[in-house]
């Protein structure tokens, strides 16, 4: 059975990450870095602040909720956004932020989400600019080539629409579950990268040729897998791969609610993102229009 390959950031010798990012990047689709320098605290506060907002009345979590007809910022209820193609129903309540000035809960009503949140951001972002770094090189291309194609990320979302989401699997204990619920259907991400962090409850599963396997949390551990757009800028040679997260069959891990982190990496809104192999047969791709087109498939309203 494959397994998602586990990447040692910490003692910087380039070469090494270089080739297992590559290699992990063309097979799985999926790995895990650890000595990442991103503090457990600072991804526990913002753990901490969302499950604050999450258990607060729809009312008000609704004051802020995402509007389709505006921009990718808000609060995503259940069901609002259906992920896989076959699913009845998904499980799960999101918020998303594009920048530190994007819309946030009111202090008053919690008050270190935004702080906690734009922390980690921006700690990921810079995370994702070595990634990033690293890719380039493991393509043969100039280090900076995709640095120079993510110039705002995080920063201003009419320029760029990487979104950070705090996303929350609310208990279903009590919750008769039918066939085609699930807490996210299958589904491959849209961007260029996304670096995903999750609680230590699990339930997360990566699609490896036709068999799921689990991804489970490693404590400390960020998970980083690729979105479509990489797939069809690297030609295919790396891989967006398939994952979702079912309801649990433990009772007990029915009980529990999930968190989990997502940092949804796009390249800056004006790139225009051709097959780095130079085959001409798919022309190129606008990163906001692609975009735009994957989030109107999938936000119900
Ligand atoms: O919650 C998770 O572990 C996965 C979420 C996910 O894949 C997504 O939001 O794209
Ligand atoms: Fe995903």
């Amino acid at each position: 059975m494959a397994a998602i390959p586990i990447v040692d950031l910490d003692d910087n010798k380039t070469d090494r990450v270089v080739k297992q990012l590559d290699e992990a990047f063309s097979t799985v689709g999926f790995v895990y870095l650890t000595n990442h320098g991103i503090q457990q605290a600072t991804i526990d506060s913002v753990l901490k602040a969302s499950k604050h907002f999450f258990q607060l009345p729809d009312d008000v979590k609704n004051q802020t909720r995402r509007d389709s007809s505006k921009d990718n910022d808000g609060y995503v209820g259940i069901n609002q956004e259906i992920l896989g193609t076959n699913n009845l129903q998904e499980i799960k309540e999101a918020y998303n932020v594009t920048s530190s000035n994007s819309i946030f809960p009111s202090e008053e009503l919690d008050p270190e989400f935004r702080s906690a949140v734009v922390s980690l951001a921006l700690e990921l972002t810079e995370l994702t600019k070595r990634l990033l770094t690293f890719m380039a090189l493991a393509l043969g291309l100039e280090d900076n080539f995709f640095v120079d194609r993510h110039r705002f990320m995080f920063q201003d979302q009419t320029k760029n629409a990487t979104t950070f989401r705090t996303l929350y699997y609310p208990s279903l204990a009590d919750t008769h579950i039918q066939p085609g619920v699930v807490r996210c259907g299958a589904h491959s991400d849209y961007g260029t990268i996304t670096l995903l962090l999750q609680d230590d409850v699990g339930g997360l599963q990566v699609l490896s040729g036709t068999e799921w396997i689990s991804a489970v949390p490693i404590p400390g551990s960020i998970l980083v897998n690729l979105g479509d757009l990489m797939q069809f800028w690297t030609a295919g040679r790396y891989t967006a791969t398939v994952h979702r997260v079912l309801v649990p069959e433990e009772e007990i891990r029915r009980k529990s609610t999930r968190q989990s982190i997502a940092f949804f990496v796009h390249p800056d809104n004006d790139v225009m993102v051709s097959q780095l192999n130079g085959c001409n047969d798919h022309p190129p791709v606008g990163a906001l229009d692609y975009l735009k087109t994957r989030l109107s498939a999938t936000y119900k309203y």
